[in-house]
Order: structure tokens, then C-alpha cells, then sequence
């Protein structure tokens, strides 16, 4: 039977008798085998997408929304707020509903994906669009926080990333051991913060044997951790990730020099090309953000900067349903054709 989050990991998380469990049933998403591109298959190296567009609400938010929502209620909290680019504001709106509270979302105007808009809105948040981009919503999420009582469950609150980082959990207790990689997109970079926090703890428990060297990714167009300052005007079609100023700078840079690994820029057409390929050739319909993953991946496979026979786990972070208007950029809906066999065999490519 399936768990709670919260109670299949209750021993590595701050949780007690006390506090309510506010669940969705998130967590122990798929850890699906690829076949992988031919630059990996010729160098015998594995490759594994932990594919978290299966959670509830279709991203790995839920992770740390069970527990920030679960804590805020503990605490008395009868409402919370979010900065979001979509996923985030999704979530805390299905959690915020789950515990019979409020949620309050800010996100920057005409950049959010229509279907976490969708989410937010079905799920009764009020949503705050603003004229100005994520770093300036979060600026102003802190400060209405600060201002009243309402809890913050961005990732600035710790919260997030204690539930964030069961992933790590989940795949170690699959694999048996951390893989020799871990790809994940970075935005905010609560995520790579809480991966890395996973597999500390677990190798500091002897549950693995090993760390992997973590490998985030950025998009060209918004990567301030590739280029080591704040990007004033991040631009990006993989609107997840379109933040310029990310809250857990430090924890990216502590995941990166302590695992040995690195976090890299793939540019937009590389994203389009690893969504495509995920979805045509592995059957894995990710959001653009999460494909940067395997953009990346693909791109030191051709630089031949992974070690032959190696795993490698890439987390794909949102479900490719979640922006429906991307699907377009890879693949033409041909027009209607007249209802007769003829017509349908020949539009079928059959003729
Ligand atoms: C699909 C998807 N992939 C990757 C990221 C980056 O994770 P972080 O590096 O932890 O920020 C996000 C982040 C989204 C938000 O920040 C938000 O929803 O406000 C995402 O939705």
C-alpha cells in the first residue's frame, strides 16, 4: 500500500506524534530505465529518470509540500504564500486545499505555464500576478510573510528541502547504492541543495557506499550560476527555470564543489531537442525545464566527460502536461482532413 512521504522517511525528517500529515500520497515516483542515446549505450553507461511529473500535482514540489504545509498547519498557520514559476503555486494550492487553508501565489505575469495556471486556479489559490519576473515575486513574498501571518513555502523555507531530499532516498533504497551521476535542471536551486543533502545523509547512515558528483544544469539564457552573478533579465522558452537571482545560490555551490561535479548552461534549442527525444524515442512526456537534465547529460556524452560503464540518474522534475504550449515547438498538428477512409489512410502516411 502506498505511504505518505512523511511516513515512509518519518525517521530522517523533523516531523513528531504532533505533527499532522497533509498528504497527496507523493513520492516514490518511477525510476525508469532509458535506453539512452548512442553516445551512452557505446560506453555501456546507464542511464535512469527519476520521473517526478508522476507525483500529484505533477512535479517534485509535492516532496517538500507535504512537509512545509504538514509543519505550517503544526505550527498554526491558517494560510501560505508562494513566488512561483508555476510548480511551486500548483502544489502549495492542492496541499493548501488538502489541509483546508489558504494559498497565496505570486508569479510573474504571462510567464507561468498554462497548466500550473490551471492548478493554482482549480485548487481555489489566490493568485497575485505581478508586472515583473520570479526574483521580484519571491522579493515580495518574503516580504509579505515578514508583514502578516502567513506562512512562506518557498524553498527558502527548510521545510521544502527536508521533504526535497527523499528523492535521494528513494534512489539509493532502489539501486542499492548512489549512481556515479546525478542531472537535475536548476532554477532556484532548492533541489540540488536538497539531492545532495539526501545522499549525505544516507552515505553518513552507510546506506551507500558512495556520492555522486552532482551535474545541474541552466538554461544559456538564465544562468547565473554558470556565470557567477545574478542575470538581471533571465530568458528562457523552459519557464520553470527563468530566475535570474537563485535563493540557494550557496547550497548549488556547496552540492557542485563537494561532489566534484559541475553546473553547466544548455541552451534552448539543446532543451528542445532532449524533450523531443524523451518523448518520441523513451516514451517520457517531461516539462521543457526537466529535459534540461538530459540536454545536459547528452552534452558531456559527446564531450566524453562521463566515466564508461557508469549510472547516471537524471531527475525529470514536471510532467510535459503542465505546458502544452511548448508541445507545438517540436511537432506540427497537421490540419483536419475530410471523414473518409481515403483521406485518413492517406493523411495516416498509409498510401
Ligand atoms: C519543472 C521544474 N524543474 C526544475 C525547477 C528548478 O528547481 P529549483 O532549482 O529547486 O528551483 C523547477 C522550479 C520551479 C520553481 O521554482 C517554482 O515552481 O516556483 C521546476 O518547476
Amino acid at each position: 500500500m502506498r505511504l505518505p512521504l512523511i511516513e515512509r522517511y518519518r525517521a530522517h525528517l523533523p516531523v513528531s506524534l504532533n505533527t499532522p500529515v497533509i498528504s497527496l500520497l507523493e513520492g516514490s515516483t518511477p525510476l525508469m530505465p532509458l535506453k539512452g542515446p548512442e553516445e551512452a549505450q557505446r560506453r555501456g553507461i546507464r542511464l535512469y529518470a527519476k520521473f517526478e511529473g508522476l507525483n500529484p500535482t505533477g512535479s517534485f514540489k509535492d516532496r517538500g509540500m507535504t512537509l512545509a504545509v504538514s509543519k505550517a498547519v503544526e505550527e498554526g498557520a491558517k494560510a501560505v504564500a508562494a513566488a512561483s514559476t508555476g510548480n511551486t503555486a500548483a502544489s502549495a494550492a492542492a496541499y493548501a486545499a488538502r489541509a483546508g487553508i489558504r494559498a497565496i501565489v505570486i508569479l510573474p505575469a504571462g510567464y507561468v505555464a498554462l497548466g500550473k495556471v490551471a492548478q493554482s486556479l482549480v485548487h481555489g489559490a489566490r493568485i497575485i500576478q505581478i508586472e515583473g519576473n520570479f526574483d521580484q515575486a519571491l522579493a515580495l513574498t518574503k516580504a509579505l510573510t515578514e508583514a502578516y501571518p502567513v506562512a512562506l513555502v518557498n524553498s527558502l523555507n527548510p521545510y521544502r528541502l527536508e521533504g526535497q531530499k527523499t528523492l535521494a532516498f528513494e534512489v539509493v533504497d532502489e539501486l542499492g547504492d548512489a549512481p556515479q551521476y546525478h542531472a537535475l535542471p536548476v532554477g532556484n536551486a532548492g533541489n540540488i541543495t536538497a539531492h545532495w543533502m539526501g545522499y549525505k545523509e544516507y552515505h553518513a547512515l552507510g546506506k551507500a557506499s558512495r556520492l555522486p558528483r552532482m551535474l545541474g544544469f541552466q538554461a544559456a539564457g538564465a544562468a547565473p550560476l554558470v556565470l557567477g552573478r545574478p542575470v538581471e533579465k533571465p530568458e528562457t522558452l523552459a519557464t520553470a527555470i527563468r530566475i535570474g537571482n537563485p535563493a540557494s545560490w550557496q547550497g548549488a555551490m556547496r552540492a557542485k564543489e563537494e561532489s566534484g561535479g559541475t553546473i553547466e548552461a544548455v541552451t534552448d534549442e539543446e532543451i528542445l531537442l532532449a524533450y523531443r527525444y524523451l518523448a518520441q524515442e523513451e516514451g517520457i512526456f517531461c516539462e521543457p525545464a526537466s529535459a534540461a537534465a538530459m540536454a545536459g547529460v547528452w552534452k558531456l556524452l559527446r564531450e566524453d566527460r562521463l566515466d564508461p560503464g557508469s549510472t547516471v540518474v537524471l531527475t525529470l522534475t514536471g510532467h510535459g502536461l503542465k505546458d502544452p504550449a511548448t508541445a507545438e515547438k517540436v511537432a506540427e498538428l497537421l490540419p483536419p482532413v475530410p471523414a473518409n477512409l481515403e483521406a485518413v489512410a492517406e493523411a495516416a502516411g498509409l498510401l
